[in-house]
């Protein structure tokens, strides 16, 4: 069943066009990667569907058009990790990841227990009472993601919520997506770990110069093709314990007539 349906989504900002008449359309519990080169156009496409961005097109959450909720109701079904790092502020992580439980208002009878499951989900317990200013950068990269996941919104869009973590904490946050979705969830993430996107996405929608070069199952999508003609490498593909993996080995710039 369709959560999400975006139609045609188009981001211009003065003379450069970042989305291109992008369309998609996301099932319940689908776990969703956005992929692409650097300023493919995917921050700027998840920040349209979160109606953080000016764009033309449609996007319709639960068959209800998103820019005639309110605010408040936009921020229960959608929860948002912008990409990078903004989080200065002399906070504890237990009070910056209870800042995902804003838009639950002030009767929020959840919002503890959301709290609970969102630190321990990033095990973040130990740290619950240290300011996040005194973070290393992995670990504030967590506390953002425990303040996403504390929504407990139906949809999540996660930029690059992996990019700062180590190798457990990546395999980690992946399999907790997974854990999400399987309870119903919906998630768009945008990873630049084809081997990631290809274990864990259950469809892939890959972007280049702010359009969809393809979309579908990692298979099909991450081909050699594709990653020449997108990202200009070979990569190796194989499988391990039966799932895909996709290592990027050689630069391939494409070759000029
Ligand atoms: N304010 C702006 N004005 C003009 N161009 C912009 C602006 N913000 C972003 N861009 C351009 O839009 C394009 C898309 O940027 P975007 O951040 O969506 O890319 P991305 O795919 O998320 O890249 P990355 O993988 O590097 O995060 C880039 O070429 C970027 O330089």
């Amino acid at each position: 069943m369709t959560l999400l349906q975006a139609d045609a989504l188009t981001v211009r900002l003065g003379d450069a066009l970042l989305v291109d008449a992008v369309s998609l359309e996301l099932g319940r519990g689908e776990l969703f990667g956005l992929i692409g080169p650097n300023g493919a156009g995917k921050s700027s496409l998840l920040r349209a569907l979160a109606q953080l961005l000016p764009h033309q097109g449609h996007t319709r959450i639960d068959g209800s058009a998103l820019d005639t909720l309110s605010p408040a109701a936009r921020a229960r079904r959608i929860a948002y990790l912008a990409q990078g790092d903004h989080t200065a502020w002399p906070l504890t992580v237990r009070d910056f990841v209870a800042l995902g439980r804003m838009p639950h208002g002030r009767e929020d009878a959840g919002g503890r227990a959301a709290v609970d499951a969102a630190l321990a989900h990033m095990h973040l317990e130990a740290f619950a009472a240290r300011r996040i200013d005194g973070l290393s950068g992995g670990e504030r990269a967590r506390t953002r993601l425990a303040r996403a996941l504390a929504v407990e919104a139906p949809l999540l869009l996660a930029d690059e919520p992996v990019a700062a973590l180590d190798p457990y904490h990546q395999l980690s946050v992946m399999e907790l997506l997974r854990r999400q979705c399987a309870l119903g969830r919906s998630i768009v993430v945008v990873l630049h770990d084809l081997t990631l996107a290809s274990r864990f996405c259950d469809r892939v929608l890959l972007m280049h110069q702010g359009r969809a070069v393809a979309c579908g199952a990692p298979r099909q999508v991450l081909t050699p093709a594709h990653l020449q003609q997108v990202y200009q490498v070979q990569a190796m593909h194989g499988e391990h314990d039966s799932e895909p993996y996709v290592l990027p080995w050689r630069c391939q710039p494409a070759a000029h007539a």
